[in-house]
């Protein structure tokens, strides 16, 4: 579980996050959405310790993450915006391994995570293809499966679906509903539902750094033009 308790996060003088309270329980998919800038991004930063709150906090596994920063990166994983940043090796397979390799797992299940992760964003065999030679959609299913490789309780993607053509989208959206069904809570930041709506338990939706709306996609449709989100079709 992922829960976020009266945060706050400040640049300079401005409040990204401005008092958000929120619960995100195991095996739920919640979607993040909002107009730009309305805080999402630095929102799910806190929920693995990588910016600290200036009010609040956030516990994953009831675990303080600013204390057990460690168990909170290994708990959640990320797949930001520019995922070319992400990466941290040549190869792809190399990519994809780098994070079960740290968490100190013996080579054949290294393989097995790699092998099936690639598998899971349509790159399968392609291990040995150096990464600088991918193009930009396939850079962000190469940085989702280093993501998955992982095998985290909790999955973070922020606007995973940009750069990612309808094959790659259907395979990335199977495997999504595959992690929930087996207990792994998705959070998947965007502001167009119409990627993510069918997976979904949750919609919530920040304004201003708060919470605007937290309600099923369903309860939420009519609301979310007026908080400038594109609801499903
Ligand atoms: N590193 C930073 N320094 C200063 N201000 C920042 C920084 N990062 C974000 N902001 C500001 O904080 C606010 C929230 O930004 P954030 O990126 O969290 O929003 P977002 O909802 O993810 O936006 P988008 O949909 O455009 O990605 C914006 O006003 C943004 O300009």
């Amino acid at each position: 579980m992922i829960r976020v308790g009266d945060l706050v996060h400040r640049y300079g003088d401005t409040a990204a996050v401005d008092g958000v309270t929120l619960t995100i329980d195991d095996g739920e998919c919640v979607i993040l959405a909002g107009a730009n800038g309305s805080g999402k991004t630095t929102l799910v930063r806190h929920f693995n310790g990588l910016l600290e709150p200036d009010e609040g906090g956030v516990f994953v596994n009831d675990d303080p993450v600013e204390e057990r920063l460690v168990a909170a990166r290994t708990a959640v994983a990320m797949v930001f915006q520019h995922p070319e940043d992400q990466l941290v090796a040549a190869t792809v397979g190399a990519d994809v391994a780098f994070g079960p390799e740290n968490l100190g797992l013996d080579r054949g299940e290294i393989d097995r995570r790699v092998r099936e992760s690639l598998a899971a964003v349509n790159l399968d065999g392609r291990e040995d293809e150096r990464v600088d030679s991918l193009s930009g959609g396939e850079v962000e299913r190469l940085a989702i499966a280093g993501a998955l490789a992982m095998q985290p309780d909790h999955l973070v993607l922020d606007e995973p679906f940009t750069g990612l053509d309808e094959p790659a989208r259907q395979s990335v959206l199977a495997h999504l509903s595959e992690l929930r069904e087996s207990g792994t809570s998705l959070v998947v930041v965007t502001h167009d539902l119409r990627d993510v709506a069918s997976l979904a338990d949750r919609v919530v939706v920040l304004a201003d750094g708060r919470v605007a709306l937290d309600e099923t996609p369903a309860a939420a449709a009519d609301r979310l033009p007026e908080l400038d989100v594109r609801p499903p079709c």
